[in-house]
């Protein structure tokens, strides 16, 4: 597209401006300014994984905490009838508390624009695109993956789950081209038996009489599973070729485009419910559950709402994760929060079936291996870098 001579001449007035009042990065000599870049990413990444741990905390806790207050005593009386119902609903609160970002998303500096790009229109419809398929596609796992949980065995669905980090490493290997290090397949394979030995207890499970045949939950739970691995490798992909190249943020990776990327799809995602919601006349049915509620309709509420704010703390870290590291990554963290999410719902609930048994102990061991296993790679790639960097300094001074 032709630039106007008006808009040429305030892109150098603005790029002089640039070059005279340099970014504090540019006055750091090459060798402080990436140590400081890496600081800010391990910083960022640490943040990322913390949000993820607490998300997944916060939303088993609260549905344990519905089913608690559906029911009187025991838990172990499993009944289907005692979970959040509506599919559309709690597929719904998994995206709907989006709107909270929107302030932090205008907190978080803008850094500036990059000036050498003109041709940013094409690759912008192409996000608008990519922010519309993916808010189907996160609109689709939430669904699936409640009605999962709410017709299967939660030990079935849980172990097809398992199968999500396979799909994962799988299709990123085909999507973004992953270059997997041994290290990188240790973690992989430790999370898996992680998950499978950790997995947190859930109570709202279907009478045995009453499950659904055993095809209808494995395919339930397999479509989650490959939806919500698909989405992962897709927003990677996102992120590398589209917002990353659109430069709107400068050369950098800032928070900015994580808080982009959640508010737009979860936005797709929160309509395609709200339809899904209304079309199938569920919303109807919404009322009988908060007759229900021991503490009453205020609380049953608020734990809606505090599930809904936990979705989000946990969709704004692993967004983060895949911005900062991968998708595959992000799926590490999330699957290894599972030991501590059964810590803490033995530690939050008496439970009389719930113990925090030897193998979930082990687990929990095995997640300091799993992510630590990660992490030396990641630490080994940052080292390589700063090692190229030197190495491009000494030739130059020679
Ligand atoms: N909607 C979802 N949320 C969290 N984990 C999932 N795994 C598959 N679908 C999921």
């Amino acid at each position: 597209m032709e630039m106007s001579k008006a808009s040429k001449q305030t892109t150098r007035h603005e790029e002089s401006e640039h070059v005279q009042n340099p970014e504090p990065d540019q006055i750091l000599s090459p060798r402080r300014s990436l140590e400081l870049k890496q600081r800010k990413w391990w910083i960022s990444v640490s943040l990322c994984l913390f949000l993820v741990l607490l998300g997944d905390s916060l939303v088993m806790l609260l549905l344990n905490f519905f089913y608690v207050q559906m029911k009187q005593d025991r838990r172990e009386e499993y009944d289907q009838d005692l979970q959040y119902k509506g599919t559309w609903t709690q597929a719904l609160i998994q995206n709907a508390a989006f709107p909270i970002l929107i302030p932090l998303f205008f907190i978080f500096p803008k850094p500036k624009q990059n000036l050498e790009t003109n041709n940013t229109s094409f690759l912008s419809l192409r996000l608008f695109f990519l922010y519309l398929s993916l808010g189907v596609l996160v609109a689709a796992h939430s669904k699936l993956f409640a009605l999962g949980k709410l017709v299967s065995n939660y030990g079935i669905f849980s172990l097809i789950s398992t199968t999500q980090l396979i799909f994962t490493a799988v299709l990123t290997a085909i999507i973004n081209r992953f270059k997997f290090t041994r290290w990188i397949i240790i973690s992989i394979l430790l999370t898996i038996v992680i998950y499978v030995l950790g997995t947190p207890d859930f109570g709202g499970q279907p009478h045995d009489g009453e499950e659904f045949g055993y095809n209808i939950q494995a395919w339930l739970a397999f479509s989650a599973t490959i939806a919500f691995s698909l989405s992962l490798c897709l927003i990677q992909l996102g992120f590398e070729k589209l917002q990353v190249k659109t430069k709107r943020y400068g050369n950098e990776k800032v928070f900015r485009m994580v808080l982009e990327m959640q508010i737009c799809v979860a936005f797709v995602a929160s309509v395609v419910c709200l339809v899904g919601l209304f079309a199938s006349d569920e919303y109807k049915e919404l009322k009988g559950d908060s007759k229900r509620f021991k503490k009453g309709e205020t609380y049953y509420v608020l734990s809606l709402v505090g599930l809904a704010l936990s979705w989000q703390v946990w969709a704004v870290g692993m967004i983060g994760l895949v911005h900062y590291v991968s998708g595959l990554f992000g799926d590490v963290v999330h699957m290894c929060a599972s030991p501590f999410v059964a810590l803490f719902v033995v530690l939050a609930f008496d439970f009389m079936d719930d113990v925090f048994s030897w193998p979930r102990i082990g687990a929990l061991i095995g997640t300091v291996f799993a992510l630590g296993s990660y992490f030396y790679t990641l630490h080994k790639r940052n080292k390589k870098k700063m090692a190229e960097l030197k190495q491009s300094e000494n030739n130059v001074e020679v």
